[in-house]
């Protein structure tokens, strides 16, 4: 006997480009994304007995993605991303739970002989601003808003030494190394009733963002790290303390290894400690340091 455990569907990776033209001042706005959007509900009957009857298409819901882009601002993107999925609550009365993720691709504008262009932009990194929101009858509007892929590297004032050394432990002491990393920063936002309590004082979704990136940066260049681990949980304490209404912070790291070369045997080159200038950028394995930090 087996019986359906969990069940979701939808439509992953909808590319929307929108432009916003002010007429006024003649300047244009843009915004890439890359939308997912699954759906839950009394959809078990299309899984066990081929019912399609209770299925929304996945074009359909594709076509919906590109509607709501039309009707709504996408900007910021937790609130396209709720009044997204709460369409789906209020259109199918046997639809649950809609699952919404957008990526926000950089987009920024060309300055030309230090005048910011009208309608130029450029891609200055891989970073992305991510949206997750689950909008459900249970719960109401569950929003976790996040950066990810943000490149950083700092190549003094991080730190590593005080760990377990035992019969295992290969690893040397290290009072100064290159610390590098791969943003993945999340941030989880009380619950909200409505869309309309999103829509409320909705400025908080860019000022969090522009808290959790500024103070990511600056903890990191600014930090002399002990370890991944002390700098991230910094990271975290600060957030919680300039952003009122989230509840809970968490990062992802991957530690990205530069080795040290030892060019001894060429013309008793120094390339080591003290000396190191030249290093060979590991693509793995890297360490990968997690935590959630909430207020107590
Ligand atoms: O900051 C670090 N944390 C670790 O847990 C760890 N482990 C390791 O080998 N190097 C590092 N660096």
């Amino acid at each position: 006997m087996a019986r359906l455990a969990a069940a979701r569907y939808g439509k992953d990776n909808v590319r929307v480009y929108k432009v916003h033209k002010d007429e006024t001042t003649g300047t244009q706005s843009v915004t890439e994304m890359t939308v997912c959007c699954l759906l839950e509900g009394q959809i078990e009957t299309s899984y066990t007995e081929a019912d399609n009857s209770v299925v929304v298409a996945t074009d359909s819901i594709k076509n919906t993605i590109y509607i709501k882009a039309k009707e709504h601002p996408v900007n910021p993107p937790e609130l396209y991303a709720a009044h997204l999925g709460q369409h789906f609550l209020d259109k199918y009365p046997h639809i649950n739970a809609a699952n919404i993720k957008v990526i926000v691709h950089r987009w920024t504008r060309i300055n030309i002989d230090g005048k910011p262009h009208p309608h130029s932009f450029y891609r200055d990194g891989n970073e992305t601003r991510n949206v997750e929101a689950r909008v459900s009858r249970e719960a109401g509007i569950e929003l976790k808003s996040a950066i990810q892929g943000l490149s950083v590297l700092k190549s003094t004032g991080s730190a590593f030494h005080g760990f377990v050394r035992d019969e295992y432990t290969t690893l040397g002491e290290t009072w100064d190394r290159i610390l590098s990393t791969d943003v993945d920063a999340t941030w989880n936002w009380k619950t909200f009733a409505t869309v309309a309590d999103v829509e409320k004082g909705v400025e908080r979704f860019d000022q969090a963002f522009e808290v959790a990136r500024n103070i990511t940066l600056k903890t990191f260049a600014e930090d002399e790290s002990a370890s991944v681990q002390n700098t991230m949980y910094k990271m975290c304490e600060e957030i919680l303390e300039k952003a009122a209404e989230v509840e809970v912070v968490g990062y992802s790291l991957p530690n990205k290894h530069y080795f040290e070369i030892d060019l001894s045997w060429h013309k008793g080159y120094k390339n080591t400690g003290k000396d190191a200038e030249v290093y060979a950028p590991q693509s793995g394995p890297n360490g990968l340091i997690k935590c959630e930090v909430a207020r107590s």
